[in-house]
């Protein structure tokens, strides 16, 4: 017996970050795959149906419930109320739906979403000031999600304030742990070049989410080598579905089941849907991860 779910992102099918990466895919296309590739969960994406109900009755059609969203902060470079009061709203929705966690990353000084600015030789560093703002939002975040019995499960990212094992460890000590959770994402620490079995091993109670993407390393050297950005290197494939890159997820599951991690884990592979289809990626992961975790 497990409480470990597994569910799959629309950004395989298109992606909010790049939105011509998939624009010929409609969400009925999007729910409808994820179902058919075996999996009971998702998270939103910029083409879901912002009424409850319309999106309530889809997913319900297709045996899909939805796990939570991405929001994104601007603890450092705005003032705290515009960040809470578009938190407020994003909560709201997804507790509507029924989700449990909501994810937050700070988008302040990050880089992710610039076109061509590079990933690695600008990769921001948070001042101390920066650090204040970031974990003191984030607290009060976390205290408006728990008003909800919801958790903030905080995105570490490429390109941002909170990218390596130090950062992670940096804003898991300043913050509070019973309202500042993480999210766990293993593509994002291989790219940056973590040791993603270390740090799960180390946080696994405080992981109330988790993100399965798999890195194709060749492709991430591509990057660093040639001073590419974020997007770039998504738009190259730099990342794809468990079981088609360079990450073990059997530990990931091994080490999650050891220590009765109840939630959800989420395919979230973000490359090119024109040269990766995206049922078939979506069919790839599941059978890899039922070989792997039994799930
Ligand atoms: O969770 C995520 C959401 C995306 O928008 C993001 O860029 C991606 O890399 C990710 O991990
Ligand atoms: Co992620």
């Amino acid at each position: 017996m497990t409480n470990i779910k597994l569910g799959i992102c629309p950004i395989g099918w298109t992606n909010d970050d790049m939105p011509d990466l998939g624009k010929e895919n409609t969400f009925q296309q999007c729910v409808s795959e994820m179902a058919l590739a075996g999996f009971t969960g998702c998270e939103m994406g910029g083409k879901f149906p912002k009424d409850v109900d319309v999106l309530k009755k889809a997913l319900a059609l297709r045996g899909l419930s939805v796990a939570s969203a991405w929001f994104s902060s601007f603890l450092t470079t705005k003032p705290y109320e515009e960040t809470a009061e578009a938190f407020k709203a994003h909560r709201d929705f997804l507790h509507a739906m029924g989700a449990k966690v909501v994810v937050v990353s700070e988008q302040g000084n990050s880089i992710q979403g610039q076109l061509s600015t590079p990933l690695f030789a600008n990769k921001p560093h948070n001042t101390d000031e920066e650090w204040k703002l970031v974990s003191e939002g984030l607290n009060k975040l976390g205290a408006l999600a728990a008003e909800k019995d919801m958790k903030l499960v905080y995105h570490h990212h490429m390109g941002t304030g909170v990218q390596t094992e130090a950062e992670i460890d940096k804003l898991m000590e300043m913050t509070d742990p019973n309202l500042v959770f993480l999210l766990y994402d293993t593509g994002h620490l291989v790219c940056s070049g973590e040791d993603y079995i270390g740090i799960l091993k180390k946080y696994v109670n405080r992981i109330k989410h988790v993100h399965l993407k798999d890195v194709r390393k060749e492709l991430v050297e591509k990057v660093k080598n040639e001073n590419m950005s974020f997007l770039d290197g998504v738009r190259m494939g730099m990342f794809t579905v468990p079981g088609d890159g360079c990450i073990d997820f059997k530990p990931v599951y091994d080490i999650l089941k050891e220590n009765n991690y109840e939630g959800w884990t989420m395919v979230e592979a973000e490359q090119d849907p024109a040269i990766a289809n995206p049922l078939e990626y979506a069919q790839k992961a599941r059978k890899y991860i039922h070989e792997v975790s039994g799930l």
